[in-house]
């Protein structure tokens, strides 16, 4: 950890990269060792219903050769609360999916799916797992999070990044602001990620009672141009950057 806020490297687009052929190159798991060596805090990984990136193989791998805490992002379904408590991974943080978006379009709905979470957020707590819920940065979520007993959320930072105009960003921006200091003051800890770019990464983490973000789409294809380590590098310094006050 530097200056008390963690960088989570979301490797799924490596295999995005690798399914678009086949076989086994570009290798998420060797992108996890390399972002290790990098100094990435952690590694993410969304195993989708429908395996479109990461592969169950890909969550063994990294379960058996990972030295950094794994986040395994998953739906909050039967099936992905068997292969976590299987896999005890350190964090999972439960996304919402639908089969025909692209990406990760919106946060969990915690407060009206509270029912169907509670035994999923007490089930993979009960095994050790820290359970992280990735919702929007929006009061009646928070607190829905904090009653379901979550100890983390994270704030999809989606609509700040894709925002359109100068304006429209500011709000976006002020939006999460104000969920943080609400996770706070609800005991809440506090990630975000969700399409952050180095353009977008100051604001976000000059949030102080933000602990970690998450971002892979955007180091992943800055890799194409300079390499996986030092697009990571240069997203930890400007995290650092804008934790030390240097906007
Ligand atoms: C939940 C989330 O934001 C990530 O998992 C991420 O954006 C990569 O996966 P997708 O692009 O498939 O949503
Ligand atoms: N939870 C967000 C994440 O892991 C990374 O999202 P992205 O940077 O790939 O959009």
């Amino acid at each position: 950890m530097t200056n008390g806020i963690r960088l989570g490297v979301n490797i799924d687009h490596v295999a995005t990269v690798r399914n678009a052929r086949g076989g086994r190159h570009p290798d998420p798991v060797r992108a996890a060792q390399v972002a290790t060596e990098a100094g990435a805090d952690g590694i993410t990984a969304h195993l989708r219903e429908d395996r479109r990136h990461i592969r169950d193989d890909d969550i063994e791998r990294l379960m058996e050769t990972l030295t950094l805490p794994l986040n395994f992002e998953m739906a909050a379904t039967a099936e992905m609360v068997g292969i976590a408590l299987r896999h005890k991974p350190h964090a999972c943080c439960l996304v919402p999916e639908k089969r025909e978006e692209r990406t990760t379009e919106g946060g969990l709905d915690a407060a009206g799916g509270f029912e169907h979470l509670k035994p999923i957020v007490h089930d993979l707590g009960a095994a050790g797992i820290r359970v992280s819920l990735f919702i929007e940065a929006d009061a009646r979520q928070l607190k829905a999070a904090a009653d379901l007993g979550a100890p983390v959320v994270e704030l999809h930072t989606g609509s700040y990044c894709d925002a359109e105009s100068e304006t429209e960003r500011a709000r976006e921006l002020e939006r999460i602001i104000t969920a943080a200091a609400e996770a706070e003051s609800l005991g809440l800890e506090c990630h975000a990620g969700h399409g952050l770019t180095y353009a977008t990464v100051k604001p976000i983490a000059a949030i102080p009672t933000i602990a970690e973000l998450n971002i892979g789409h955007f180091l992943v294809g800055e890799a194409i141009f300079g390499g996986l380590p030092e697009a990571i590098r240069g997203m930890r310094a400007l995290m650092d950057e804008a934790r030390a006050g240097v906007l």
